[in-house]
C-alpha cells in the first residue's frame, strides 16, 4: 500500500500541511526540532489512531488550538481509500470513506505502518513490556480479532485489578464478582495467547531467513515465547482458557493479598536465541542489532503475507545508529519493495549511495519544501 496524499491541520508544530509522497523513499531533512518526528508521528497516528510517542492526545494538538485533523489517501491493490481522524477536548473520531467509525477497532488496519526507531534496537535487550507491547502493536495491526480481544482485556483487568484491591483492603468481601471477572479474562487472555504463539511462529519463519543473509550463514535465530501456561501444538484456546482459569482460581488468596493479576499475557515474554544461546544474555550488541534489524524486516515479510500488501516503512532517524553492513543491509531490502519515510539531519555515507531515487522534502519550522531532482 501507499500513502499518497497527507494533509494536517493544527497537528504538532504543522498549521496547515498539504503533501503528495513518492511511492518510492521519502527521505525527510531538517535540523533538529524542526517537525521531522512529528510528520512520521502523524503517518503512525493516521494508522493506528494513537501516537508512538505519547498516551495523551492532548498532546498532538498545536499549542492555543483545540482540534487538530490528519487526513490521507491510501491506494491499495482494492483501489484508493481516504481516512480522516480528528482530534478534539471531546475525543477522535475517525473516517473510512468519508464514513465515521463506530469503533477505532474498525477503523485500525486500512493503513498499516510498521515504525523502526532507535530505541527498537532495544527490542531484544530492554524490558519485556517492549517485547509484549512490539506484539500487540503489531499483531493487532494484522487482525481485527488480536485488536478487539486485547482492548477487552485491558479494560477487564484493569477491572479485576481494582476489585483485588478492594478485596486486599477489605472494601468488598464478595468473590462471586471476582469469579466473572476472572472467568472472562481467561476467556480473552486465551485468545491473545493463542494468536501470540501462532503470528510468533510465522514472524520467526521469516526472522531466520533474514537473520541468515545478514549474518552470512553463520547464525540461526529462533523466537521462545515465554508463557505461564503449557501450549501444544496446535494450541487451542479452550485448553488455555481452561488452564488460565485453573491458575486464577487456586491462586485466589495470592492474588487478593498482592492487589494484583499474577497470571496472564500481561506476564508474558519474548525471547530470541542465536544457535539456541539467549541473545538477551549471551549475544554481543552486534548481534542483539542484527537481530532487532531481521525481526523488524520480519514484519514487513509477515504483513504482507496477512493482510496481501505492504505495508508503509517509518524509519526515524535510525540510519545514523547503525554501521554501513547493517544500513547496506537494510536499504537493499526495502528499496522498490515497500514505501518508505526517512528522516534524517542529512543524507551522507552509505544511505547517499544506496537510495537511488530519493525524494527529498526539506523540514524547517513545520512546512515542507520538496526537492526538485537534479
Ligand atoms: N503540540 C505542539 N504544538 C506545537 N509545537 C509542538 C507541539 N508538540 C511539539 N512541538 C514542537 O515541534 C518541534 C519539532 O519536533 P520534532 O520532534 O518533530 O523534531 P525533529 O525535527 O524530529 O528534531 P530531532 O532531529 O531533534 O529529533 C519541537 O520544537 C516541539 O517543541
Amino acid at each position: 500500500m501507499i500513502l499518497s496524499e497527507l494533509k494536517l491541520h493544527n497537528f504538532r508544530n504543522y498549521e496547515d500541511l498539504s503533501v503528495d509522497f513518492s511511492p518510492g523513499v521519502n527521505v525527510l531533512i531538517g535540523e533538529n526540532a524542526q517537525g521531522k518526528t512529528n510528520l512520521l508521528e502523524a503517518v503512525y497516528v493516521l494508522a493506528l489512531t494513537r501516537s508512538h510517542r505519547t498516551a495523551n492526545d492532548r498532546e498532538l494538538i498545536k499549542w492555543q488550538a483545540h482540534e487538530a485533523a490528519l487526513t490521507g489517501r491510501v491506494e491499495k491493490q482494492g483501489g484508493s481509500v481516504p481516512l480522516e481522524l480528528i482530534f478534539s477536548s471531546k475525543g477522535k473520531k475517525a473516517k473510512v470513506n468519508h464514513l465515521e467509525q463506530a469503533r477505532l477497532s474498525q477503523y485500525v488496519g486500512q493503513l498499516n505502518v510498521i515504525l523502526f526507531a532507535p530505541e527498537d534496537l532495544y527490542l531484544v535487550k530492554g524490558a519485556p513490556a517492549l517485547r509484549r507491547h512490539f506484539m500487540d502493536q503489531e499483531f493487532g495491526q494484522m487482525s481485527n480479532k488480536y485488536l478487539y480481544n486485547s482492548g477487552q482485556f485491558r479494560t477487564i483487568l484493569k477491572q479485576r485489578n481494582q476489585y483485588l484491591k478492594q478485596l486486599q483492603f477489605k472494601q468488598q468481601h464478595d468473590r462471586v464478582l471476582l469469579q466473572v471477572l476472572s472467568d472472562q479474562l481467561a476467556a480473552y487472555g486465551a485468545e491473545i495467547i493463542v494468536a501470540r504463539a501462532a503470528f510468533l511462529k510465522k514472524l520467526e519463519k521469516w526472522a531466520q531467513t533474514i537473520h541468515e543473509t545478514v549474518a552470512q550463514h553463520k547464525e540461526e535465530l529462533t523466537f521462545h515465547y515465554v508463557t505461564q501456561v503449557k501450549l501444544d501444538e496446535p494450541s487451542s484456546v479452550e485448553a488455555v482458557y481452561q488452564q488460565l482459569l485453573d491458575l486464577y482460581l487456586n491462586n485466589e488468596t495470592k492474588e487478593i493479598e498482592q492487589g494484583s493479576t499474577q497470571y496472564g499475557p500481561q506476564r508474558d515474554d519474548l525471547r530470541f536465541l542465536i544457535n539456541q544461546k539467549n541473545v538477551q544474555t549471551y549475544g554481543s550488541q552486534g548481534q542483539q542489532r542484527t537481530t532487532a534489524l531481521s525481526v523488524k524486516l520480519a514484519e514487513i515479510d509477515l504483513m504482507r503475507e496477512q493482510t496481501g500488501e505492504y505495508p508503509i516503512l517509518l524509519l526515524d532517524d535510525v540510519l545514523s545508529e547503525l554501521d554501513d553492513a547493517r544500513q547496506t543491509h537494510l536499504l537493499t531490502a526495502i528499496q522498490n519493495k515497500v514505501q518508505t519515510f526517512l528522516t534524517t539531519t542529512s543524507l551522507s555515507g552509505i544511505a547517499q549511495q544506496l537510495i537511488q531515487t530519493p525524494t527529498i522534502f526539506n523540514i524547517s519550522h513545520g512546512t515542507l519544501t520538496k526537492e526538485e531532482p537534479q
